[in-house]
């Protein structure tokens, strides 16, 4: 059987072998899709499993990232080691400015710049790790 040259999605005619690329981000900044869309408010995902078609940060389908189990652990990990290990504060004194730059990875448009201490708890694990292991702590 051979295959249609054209398929039809609601109003669009796709001829064969159109390569389509799905706008995620429109799709996640849509005020049809979320209430209040560009504000940062990770509590709207709490207690509820989120459509999948609504929220795609690793794609869908077929295609879709095969790392993103690994990389949703390890993007909380990497960020509880930071709270957890240091303290942080702004140098500055001004407010973030999380203002989209361009470039494919969502670059910021103005680097945020930070002082970094670490905490009680690294100096203790450190010095563990020396008696232990006999590493060397660099971070002190
Ligand atoms: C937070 C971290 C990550 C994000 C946000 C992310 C996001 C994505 C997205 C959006 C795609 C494209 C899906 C599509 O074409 O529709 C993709 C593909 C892919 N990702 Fe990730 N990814 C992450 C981490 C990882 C990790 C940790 C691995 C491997 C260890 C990985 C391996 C891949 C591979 C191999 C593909 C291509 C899949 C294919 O085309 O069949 N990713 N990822």
């Amino acid at each position: 059987m051979s295959h249609p040259r054209t398929a039809k999605y609601k109003e669009y005619d796709v001829p064969r072998g159109t390569i389509l690329l799905v706008n995620s981000w429109a799709i996640h900044r849509d005020p049809k899709v979320w209430d209040d869309p560009t504000s940062f408010n990770p509590e709207r995902f709490e207690g509820k499993e989120v459509e999948t078609h609504k929220l795609m940060p690793f794609g869908m389908g077929r295609r879709a990232c095969p790392g993103s189990g690994l990389g949703q652990r390890m993007v909380g990990l990497a960020l509880g080691s930071l709270i957890q290990c240091f303290e942080w504060e702004r140098i500055s004194g001004e407010k973030a400015d999380f203002s989209e730059g361009t470039g494919l990875t969502m670059p910021k448009k103005k680097p945020l710049e930070v002082m970094c201490k670490s905490r009680e708890i690294v100096h203790k694990v450190l010095q563990e790790s020396d008696k232990n292991i006999g590493l060397h702590p660099i971070i002190l």
